[in-house]
């Protein structure tokens, strides 16, 4: 059963017709608050359908845009996301803007996240910007190797206050982890710039995948929950969730 049938079957208790309408009555049913409620026979076997865990499909794009200087490793991070594989040798850097569609399931939902790799290059700048506006969330990296990279963050702030809604979600990841030999940016500085811009952070690595889904997952959590957040569930709080999940992980040890 897809969100079309579930809208219909839910139609007697929500009549609006936003898809996303479809998800929050199931949600509610989700959360117990009209189990057995709807008396038609439709709702039990929306109740059924949701506790049998079949994910609800969601046809919504959040977009998802990937930025930071040139050679950081973001299309690096999106193959490592989309097909779970890092393709080393020479640096291919990228020109204009390229994207990918990924639908990840979060809490028996599915969410369709639209993930614009832009280029890094200064030359580029205005084409990343044109796609700021649109922007439900960005991961913003630098290279953990590369202190100009981390230095420039600030500029990559700025820019993002300037042209992206005020409300977009960001997050910093430090990557290439996994080059501990050459780092030149301790984790601490990675938190510490993240803790004066309220922004969530965690070190990744696109070539061994750690963090990588979970960077992906906590947008799509965080998005999932401004877009069909009810008032009886707790606050998702994506900052607490990437610590927890670190914690369980014990991420940061192997680094
Ligand atoms: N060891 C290691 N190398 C990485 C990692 N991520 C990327 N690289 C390498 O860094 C180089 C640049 O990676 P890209 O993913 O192309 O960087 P980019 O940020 O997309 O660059 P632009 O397209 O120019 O903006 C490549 O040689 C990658 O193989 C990583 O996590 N670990």
């Amino acid at each position: 059963m897809n969100w079309r049938e579930l809208l219909s079957g839910a139609g007697s208790m929500n009549r609006r017709t936003d898809p996303w309408a479809a998800v929050e009555v199931c949600w509610r049913i989700n959360s117990a608050e009209w189990r057995g409620g709807g008396g038609d026979g439709k709702t039990s076997e929306i109740v059924s359908t949701v506790e049998r865990g079949h994910p609800l499909h969601v046809e919504r794009s959040e977009q998802t845009i990937l930025v930071g200087d040139s050679g950081v490793g973001k299309t690096s991070l999106l193959v490592q996301f989309d097909q779970g594989k890092f393709i080393p040798g020479s640096f291919s850097a990228t020109v204009g803007i390229g994207f990918t569609n990924k639908v990840v399931t979060v809490d028996n939902v599915k969410v369709k996240l639209q993930i614009w790799d832009t280029a890094g290059q200064e030359r580029f700048r205005s084409v990343t910007h044109a796609y700021y506006r649109d922007a439900h969330a960005l991961l913003l990296l630098y290279d953990i190797t590369s202190k100009s990279s981390f230095d420039n963050i600030r500029a990559w702030l700025t820019e993002i206050h300037e042209y992206a809604q005020s409300d977009v979600v960001i997050m910093l990841l430090g990557n290439k982890a996994d080059m501990s030999s050459e780092r030149a940016i301790r984790r601490e500085e990675g938190e510490r710039l993240a803790r004066e811009y309220s922004v969530p952070f965690m070190e990744t690595s696109a070539k061994t995948g750690v963090n990588v889904e979970l960077a992906f997952v906590a947008v799509a959590k965080e998005l999932k929950s401004r877009a069909i957040q009810h008032s009886s569930e707790p606050k998702f709080r994506i900052h607490e969730y990437i610590e927890a999940q670190k914690e369980k992980s014990g991420c940061c040890s192997f680094f």
